[in-house]
């Protein structure tokens, strides 16, 4: 109970603008004509009561009678909402004895996600009850589940609120405000643990801004898988704020990358970042795409044209590699022209950020040279860049000259496994410069042992930072806010 009320005492510091009271979440012993009075008066909030029993995915598993009890007296006491499952809905309504509170129908499936059918049924059967509010948990197998909760909270003409579990369904409450949801739900973040399918109100709140979506919201987003390490939400949406865009940029986990276009189709979804493992096979779900992209053969950018909804596909991870590289390389010699021409140029993985930097390095006239786990991919890239094919086992003998360049685009040492390098340390003292396209951790082993061994290092922090502004122009039509970015982006370096 006092942990229920300082819980409520962050919720109002934090923002937030209601507070549900999860009984069920209250450890025993419980009485409710004695506790619930005093923490309904002491609420600082508007109040939501529910008392969640196990059947429909809460803790409570005792006396269903006692239960509903409980709701009833938090009806009569004067909670704002009381939220009763849509099992029990006939029966509380038919024995509450005073309408004073307004009442939520919740329906729980929290083992499978619902169909467009089933939620518009069971939505009709809860506003036929007399709900005042209806609500929805269920569980996101896919990310394209979410997509018939968005179209229920246009029809419905009651409040609604759709909250699907998982990764997948986190963009439920990120767009919620969009679509008219009655409300966004986030945990606090001591709540965490107990509520792992909402996102944290602080993340809500400081992240995506969701105080600030409205109707009108471009929504743009990263697709990729996995999605969570991205640090694109918090720079992108401090971005669009910098500049005062009406945007959210929120993380899209996708399994099936055809499914999510064609669902995701409409005018709302504005543009995209396309990452892991997607960005050669995002080209095909483009309409057009420019020219250096079609090259590269890999999109890392689709926005969709404002005026006939076509997918416009780019890449701007290609410049933003080569040009760091060169800006490292030129601060090395202290010369600006011309630093990769004739270099022989070692690149580590041909997936779609490996097809950018070497199209980028071939550009620049250099040499280059592909490694990839998977040999066949090396050679198509190399053929395709003209340039040679290495097999992987023998890169740390790879020694045709000195001051080599190396260029990791695998993702060998990315977080979490940071304790992990793609090439030898030995290996290293042959490269002038060595580039790793990993930016998480922002210092990876790689870069750590070629510095020990006296070459320039160049992160990919930096190659994130040129390849976000490029992205951020192209989906806003504004000149990014870079030293804002890169500030953000060294602060959370720090932190
Ligand atoms: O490679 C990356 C990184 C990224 O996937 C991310 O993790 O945010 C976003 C992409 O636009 C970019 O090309």
């Amino acid at each position: 109970m006092a942990e229920m009320r300082g819980a409520m005492q962050a919720a109002v510091e934090q923002g937030a603008d209601m507070v549900e009271l999860r009984l069920d979440t209250i450890l025993a012993p419980f009485n409710a004509s004695h506790d619930l009075p005093s923490l309904l008066r002491l609420s600082p909030l508007p109040a939501m009561v529910s008392f969640r029993p196990r059947w429909a995915g809460g803790l409570y598993d005792g006396d269903e009678h006692q239960r509903l009890q409980a709701l009833w007296l938090a009806a009569e006491l004067g909670a704002r909402y009381v939220d009763v499952e849509f099992e029990v809905a006939p029966n509380f309504l038919a024995n509450l004895k005073k309408r004073i509170c307004k009442i939520m129908v919740s329906y729980h499936s929290c083992n499978k996600s619902l169909t467009a059918e089933e939620l518009g049924d069971l939505a009709a059967k809860m506003q036929n009850m007399g709900a005042d509010v209806i609500k929805f948990v269920s569980a996101a197998e896919k990310i394209t589940d979410v997509a018939p909760m968005f179209r229920l909270h246009s029809l419905s003409n009651i409040p609604s609120i759709l909250l699907a579990t998982g990764e997948r369904g986190q963009i439920s409450q990120l767009l919620s405000p969009k679509y008219g949801g009655f409300l966004t739900m986030g945990s606090l973040d001591s709540c965490q643990e107990l509520f792992p399918s909402q996102p944290t109100l602080s993340r809500l709140t400081k992240v995506f801004q969701t105080f600030h979506v409205n109707e009108n919201t471009k929504v743009f987003g990263l697709i990729s898988c996995p999605v969570s390490h991205s640090i694109g939400p918090i720079i992108h949406n401090a971005a669009f704020a910098e500049v005062n865009y009406n945007g959210i940029y929120v993380p899209f986990l996708v399994d099936d990358l055809s499914e999510f276009f064609k669902v995701y189709n409409g005018f709302n979804f504005s543009g995209f970042s396309i990452g892991i493992p997607y960005k050669a096979d995002a080209l095909k779900f483009c309409d057009e795409v420019d020219v250096s992209s079609q090259a590269i053969g890999a999109v890392n950018t689709i926005v969709r044209r404002k005026c006939d909804g076509k997918l416009i596909g780019y890449n701007t991870d290609c410049e933003a590699a080569i040009s760091a590289i060169e800006d490292g390389l030129a601060e090395q010699q202290n010369t600006k022209t011309n630093v990769l021409q004739d270099k022989l140029f070692v690149l580590i993985g041909s997936g779609g950020a490996g097809k950018a930097i070497a199209f980028g390095a071939k550009q620049r006239g250099a040499r280059v040279v592909v490694t990839d786990y998977f040999y066949e991919r090396a050679e198509e890239l190399a053929n395709a860049v003209g340039g040679k094919a290495l097999r992987l086992d023998m890169l740390d003998d790879f020694c045709p000259e000195s001051g080599m360049i190396l260029a990791n685009a695998c993702p060998v040492g990315m977080h979490p496994n940071v304790d992990r390098s793609p090439i030898k340390k030995k290996a290293l003292k042959h490269y002038s410069l060595v580039f790793d396209a990993i930016y998480n951790p922002a210092t990876t082993k790689l870069l750590r042992e070629a510095a020990e061994c006296g070459a320039a290092v160049v992160g990919g922090l930096e190659m994130f930072i040129r390849q976000a502004t490029a992205q951020f122009e192209l989906f806003t039509g504004n000149h990014a806010p870079e030293k804002q970015m890169r500030q953000l982006i060294s602060s959370l370096h720090k932190h």
